[in-house]
């Protein structure tokens, strides 16, 4: 088995209201629920169990990563490590799915065509309308990106190739400096950084789901390979029950 060089922690933000209520959220900007904020704290206490105290913060632009993040490392007493925000770990855009229940929506447009929108890897849903309530192309949170940049919506190929350009450019050397690095952010912007680093084919990443608000561990080798295929959640059971509940939101 390979050295350890790096460590990795990825964490899912708690659950959100929009989480709680089955809706397709994407980059609709919803609050954490208070199971959210319990979830959130308790992921900063599983990081002090493990004797993994973060260095370095990198989050989206959205509130329910970074109040995650503040709550996760308020409970770790690592409030004060230096933080980095960026669109691109912001969760994929869902389209015209945003808002939209996801039992209601299996219900209309059956199960395929349900799981294609929200599981394949290359078909998104259709676009947003941008004078749609959810559509967020006027946030002064994107002002500064160029009209064409501002997804309408996304499938996980585009969050793939959104992603890459930060996790080279702003957290690997943040890891390679030797910081252990907490990137907190959103299921699908997880499931496209996982993909990348455990080499999970464009098929078998349909699969794969990502629960809210325990810690994931990537100890990485020196060329940044999961020294452990898959990582390790910092609590197994709860994290394999939550993925089963992940993969069936939408289902009664
Ligand atoms: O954006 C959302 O709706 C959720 O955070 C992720 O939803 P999904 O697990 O249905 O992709």
């Amino acid at each position: 088995m390979a050295d350890t060089a790096y460590k990795l922690v990825l964490l899912r933000h708690g659950e959100s209201d929009w989480n709680r209520k089955g809706l397709f959220t994407g980059w609709v900007d919803v609050d954490l629920t208070e199971t959210g904020e319990t979830e959130a704290a308790r992921g900063g206490q599983l990081l002090i169990d493990a004797d993994v105290l973060p260095d370095v913060l990198h989050t989206s632009l959205q509130r329910r990563a970074i109040r995650t993040a503040q709550l996760a490392l308020d409970s770790a007493d690592r409030n004060w490590i230096p933080v980095r925000r960026s669109w691109r770990l912001n969760e994929r855009h869902y389209g015209a799915l945003q808002g939209k229940d996801k039992a209601a929506t299996l219900a209309e447009f059956g199960e395929e065509q349900f799981m294609l929108w929200r599981r394949s890897y290359d078909t998104p849903p259709p676009p947003l309308a941008d004078d749609d309530e959810y559509s967020q192309v006027n946030d002064a949170a994107y002002a500064g990106l160029p009209d064409e940049i501002r997804p309408r919506t996304e499938c996980l190929k585009d969050v793939v190739e959104r992603m890459l350009p930060y996790w080279y450019d702003a957290i690997v050397p943040d890891l390679q400096a030797g910081r252990t690095t907490l990137v907190a952010a959103h299921g699908n912007s997880l499931r496209a950084l996982v993909k990348h680093l455990d080499g999970i084919s464009d098929d078998a990443i349909a699969g794969l789901n990502i629960p809210t608000g325990i810690p994931l561990l990537y100890e990485l080798d020196a060329d940044l390979r999961p020294v452990t295929p898959g990582g390790r959640y910092l609590d197994p059971e709860a994290a394999a029950a939550a993925i089963e509940a992940v993969k069936n939101q939408g289902r009664k």
